[in-house]
């Protein structure tokens, strides 16, 4: 290894290894079947030609916007070595002036590009325990349990998916739910050469669907359930259900965790191609269970039952049953995570035992159920919930709880799919006493035609409603009107840190704004 590489940009970017082994466009075109031209010897892969470092290979893709070769330019500019690209982006640079850019030409590049970046990191998947995530609601919450329950129990773990990346407790900056292919193995490198023992990583339908965990084959999958959302993207319920399916095959997984409370979830369990475990909090013959639950506003105790009389009592820091069901899961695949060949046989009940005592001392995961404290005498509660099972689900855990009224805050996301927004405002006016409906990111859409949707379907609720378009004013006025007893909740932003509006994202932090009312208040 020259150590030159050492001293790459890439020693400076936490979303990568320090250190690669430079290798040839030959060597890569012989092992993927491309066509070369030219030669150059890569040190990384990206897909954006703004991430360009010194040494990289620039994957140059069609995209629905725009042809990656478009940006070549400045990719090479940034120090891009060599592109990666299919024939008409080859036709592209050359009309760029770019014929003398050392070249590997394929149709469909995307098809190789998870494989091609695995191999130029060094296939640093291989050398972690790997927990994929899939679902409609809850990935983030159960890949962080996971991770900060891991790092309590002392063990080096990372988390990649909606929130960001940590790679041993430290956050790194990523966009992507998934991150795209080149990054995410270039992440991954970063936590081999971290120390890094697990990751547990969202894997999002559309990065199913996109390709962008190819290379990567995950020891353990997990299921947790199938609900209405992304029908802008996927056409059909079943496009969707078979996009999260193919997680479940022998090529992008060793075995699978399975909810069998959820439909999807039974039917995946009888038709997945790998070998399946079941959990469930409902079905008694799952092969992981949970009982003797008891559910508190701050968090639940059970005793979790797994596979040949393994039994162990468990403390999640997150309200509501579904939390329990996340929580199990999250401890279903820590333990199959730890149980490969080169284990001993009983480490892996040792790790997840105590994992399950360290969840407790864990941190809660931003943004879902995040209570905002500053002493008043009502509680605050930020959640993520913008889909209609996650709004059913976070509210009903809190109505029960609720020793006076519920105060809802909630909007609907623009240029996403439209169906969702009338279902929102229906259960918000069934489940609290008062809705404020308000927005989310309109992104390019009006926003008061969002409203008019959200609250048409608030009509046939007993709920008292109201509007308010501007999001810091709907909190206020929320706040304002709670009194001792009440719980308002103000959905939909989460973790967000910024609200979209026409192509520019406005500073926004739902936790922040509650802070400013309640110091108001
Ligand atoms: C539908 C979708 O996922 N699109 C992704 C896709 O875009 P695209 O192929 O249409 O690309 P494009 O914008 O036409 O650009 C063409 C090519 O030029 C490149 N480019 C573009 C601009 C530039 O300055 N330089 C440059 O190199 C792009 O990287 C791309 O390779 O490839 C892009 C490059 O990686 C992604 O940024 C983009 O994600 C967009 C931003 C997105 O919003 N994706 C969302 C829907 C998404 O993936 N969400 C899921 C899950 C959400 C959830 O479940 O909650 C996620 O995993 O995050
Ligand atoms: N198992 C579950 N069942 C139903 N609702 C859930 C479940 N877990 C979480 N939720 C609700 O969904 C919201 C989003 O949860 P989380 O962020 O963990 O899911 P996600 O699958 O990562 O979502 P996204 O795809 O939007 O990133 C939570 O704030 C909560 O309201
Ligand atoms: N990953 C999700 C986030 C939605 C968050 C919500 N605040 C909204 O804007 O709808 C999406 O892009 O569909
Ligand atoms: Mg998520």
């Amino acid at each position: 290894m020259s150590s030159a590489y050492d001293e790459t940009a890439a020693s400076k970017s936490p979303t990568r290894p320090r250190k690669t082994e430079p290798v040839t466009l030959a060597e890569l075109a012989g092992e993927f079947g491309m066509d070369v031209r030219g030669d150059a010897r890569v040190t990384g892969v990206t897909l954006s030609s703004q991430r360009v470092l010194p040494g990289d290979l620039y994957a140059a893709l069609p995209g629905s916007r725009a042809h990656g070769a478009s940006y070549a330019p400045g990719a090479v500019e940034a120090g891009a070595v060599a592109v990666l690209t299919d024939a008409a982006g080859a036709a592209q640079l050359a009309a760029e002036g770019l014929e003398n850019t050392p070249l590997l030409i394929i149709e469909q590049p995307r098809k190789v590009l998870g494989a091609l970046s695995a191999r130029v990191y060094g296939n640093p998947s291989d050398r972690l325990r790997l927990i994929g995530v899939t679902g409609t609601q809850g990935k983030t919450t159960t890949t962080r349990l996971a991770e900060s329950a891991l790092l309590e129990a002392g063990h080096r773990a990372g988390v990649i998916g909606t929130v960001g990346t940590r790679i041993g407790g430290h956050d790194v900056k990523t966009t992507l739910t998934t991150p795209e292919a080149p990054d995410l193995h270039g992440l991954f490198g970063r936590m081999v050469e971290e120390e890094t023992e697990a990751c547990a990583m969202e894997v999002s339908s559309h990065a199913l669907v996109m390709g962008r965990v190819d290379g990567v084959v995950f020891d353990v999958a997990v299921f947790l359930n199938l609900g209405r959302d992304h029908l802008d993207f996927h056409e059909t319920v079943e496009d969707y259900f078979a996009a999260k399916a193919d997680l479940f095959t022998p090529q992008r997984a060793r075995l699978g965790i399975v909810n069998i409370d959820d439909e999807h979830g039974r039917r995946l369990a009888a038709e997945a191609t790998i070998p399946i475990m079941s959990y469930a909090l409902h079905d008694e013959g799952a092969d992981w269970r949970a009982t003797d639950v008891e559910l508190r506003p701050d968090g639940s105790t059970f005793t979790v039952h797994g596979p040949g009389g393994l039994e162990f009592s468990a403390a999640s820091p997150l309200a509501g049953d579904y939390n329990v069901s996340n929580t199990l899961a999250a401890l279903a695949s820590i333990h199959v995570a730890y149980s490969s060949a080169a284990d001993a046989p009983e480490a892996a009940d040792e790790v997840v035992r105590s994992v399950a005592t360290a969840l407790a001392r864990g941190s809660g995961v931003p943004g879902r159920l995040e209570r905002v404290d500053e002493g008043q005498p009502f509680t605050v509660v930020v959640d993520y919930a913008h889909k209609p099972d996650a709004v059913e689900a976070a509210l009903g855990t809190l109505r029960p709880l609720t020793e006076s009224r519920l105060i809802v805050v909630i909007g609907a996301g623009g240029d996403r799919d439209t169906g969702k927004r009338p279902i929102m405002g229906e259960i918000s006016a069934r489940l609290a006493d008062h809705v404020i409906v308000t927005d989310d990111n309109p992104r390019t859409e009006d926003a008061a035609s969002i409203r008019r949707q959200v609250l048409d379907g608030t009509t046939g609720g007993t709920a008292s409603v109201e509007e308010i378009g501007d999001r810091r004013a709907a909190i206020e006025r929320a706040i304002s009107i709670a009194e001792p007893g009440d719980i308002v909740v103000v959905a939909g932003k989460g973790h967000e840190t910024g609200q979209e509006i026409n192509g520019v994202t406005h500073p926004f932090d739902d936790r922040e704004v509650v802070r400013a009312a309640l110091a108001s208040h």
